[in-house]
């Protein structure tokens, strides 16, 4: 039977690693998989912080069992973040322990309602309020759209520890230990990066918000709904997500080109090279093609300076930039570079899909030359594209030394 594992004398994580699910809400890559961490608080009154998704509930229930003592039930189920994979259990829950109260805010208790048709037995708490456990209390935080609008976070006073739900989550199963000083966290960081600028990174408002609730908290051990709980340096995860709900960027310059035939991706590469010979080390190309939307979005919320180029398809923009395009629009980065490119053979099109995206997909200042070839880059297209490459090196140097 798998085993609880003690975060603090009274409190345990009995969450699960799911290894199994190919694409997070159906769209995001898990080559290294996710955890869903709940956890369990013993004390006069027992209680859980959060489900789990429906198809992990046996490795969960198992660890329940394994830590509850004889003779007690779960007085109190916490209710963070009703997005399945977090809230999937509830319904067994409760009918496994039908005098637990169901602990959420307005909008969580009308979501559990809507879900699950759970209608009683539910607490409701509001920003400030303590639930008492006996010598645990929880203070309840209201962090709406960190992810969804009833996300909350549970602040535990006597241990200092803080039930964070998504913010500071990340991507990737807990491979053995389930702590920051357990893990090599350099691993770590880019699937939290990835997580970020994925799934919270368009609420980066909301995150601002919910970090400076964070910081007035004295804080030992963040508990989060994914990814390694920070134990050893929590306020690391916090400055991390600040610097990228901030919108603060590395120097460096991210490519992605849509191309058929390889003549945009002949621009491409060359801008690239330029900016490198300008002295950018971080350049970072991808196919549109070819990477999960969701590398490509985690590259571009890392640096500053985004190519893009695009062959003309159908008339449009190429169906992978127009959909890369689009998830950017969605995700309101701000302070960065743009540079431009696109190719057609008769009608046009790509290069002003790309023009109206620079006007209104963000805060993006536009680096010239902008360049548009007819089929195939000839020598003095080539030289534009060094142009532009070595104009974006000089773009994300300067936004950098601001
Ligand atoms: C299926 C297909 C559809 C295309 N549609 C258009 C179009 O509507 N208008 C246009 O000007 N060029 C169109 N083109 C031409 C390409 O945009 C052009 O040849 C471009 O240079 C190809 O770039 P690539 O080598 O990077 O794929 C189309 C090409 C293909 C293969």
């Amino acid at each position: 039977m798998q085993q609880a594992i003690k975060v603090t004398d009274s409190i345990y994580w009995i969450g699960g690693n799911d290894r199994e699910t190919d694409l997070f809400e159906g769209l995001w890559e898990l080559p290294r998989g996710v955890a869903y961490n709940a956890y369990f608080i013993n004390d006069e009154k027992c209680a859980i912080i959060d489900t789990i998704k429906a198809d992990k509930l046996s490795a969960y229930m198992e660890r329940l069992v394994s830590i509850m003592p004889e003779g007690r039930t779960i007085d109190y189920l916490v209710v963070n973040h009703m997005e399945p994979d977090h809230s999937g259990s509830i319904s067994i829950l409760r009918k496994l322990y039908p005098e637990m109260k169901i602990v959420g805010n307005k909008k969580t208790i009308e979501m559990i309602g809507a879900f699950y048709g759970i209608t009683e037995g539910m607490i409701e708490v509001k920003e400030g309020d303590v639930l008492d456990l006996g010598r645990h209390k929880l203070t309840f935080a209201m962090i709406p759209m960190v992810h969804w609008p009833e996300s909350m976070v549970a602040y535990e006073t006597s241990e200092k520890v803080l039930f964070s739900t998504d913010a500071f989550g990340g991507f990737c199963a807990l491979e053995g230990g389930i702590f920051d000083d357990e893990l090599d966290m350099a691993l770590y960081e880019d699937e939290t990066l990835r997580y970020f600028a994925n799934i919270v990174g368009r609420y980066s408002g909301p995150a601002q918000k919910a970090i400076a609730k964070v910081r007035a908290l004295d804080l030992k051990i963040i508990c989060p709904a994914h990814g390694p709980i920070l134990r050893s340096n929590p306020q690391h995860i916090v400055d991390l997500y600040d610097k990228w709900s901030s919108h603060k960027t590395d120097e460096g310059i991210v490519v992605v080109y849509g191309s058929m035939y390889g003549n945009t991706k002949f621009m491409t590469d060359t801008i690239a090279r330029a900016a490198c010979e300008a002295g950018v080390k971080d350049v970072i190309v991808h196919d549109a093609s070819r990477s999960n939307l969701s590398y490509i979005v985690r590259d571009i919320w890392k640096y500053r300076g985004l190519v893009l180029g695009s062959c003309t398809y159908n008339t449009e923009l190429y169906p992978p930039m127009a959909t890369l395009c689009r998830a950017l629009k969605n995700k309101m980065m701000k302070n960065r570079v743009l540079g431009i490119c696109g190719s057609y053979s008769w009608s046009k099109g790509a290069l002003a899909e790309l023009q109206v995206f620079a006007e209104q997909g963000g805060d993006w200042k536009l680096v010239e030359p902008t360049i548009e070839v007819k089929s195939s880059p000839t020598e003095t297209d080539l030289e534009l594209c060094r142009e532009l490459g070595r104009n974006m090196a000089e773009a994300v140097k300067a936004a950098e030394a601001k």
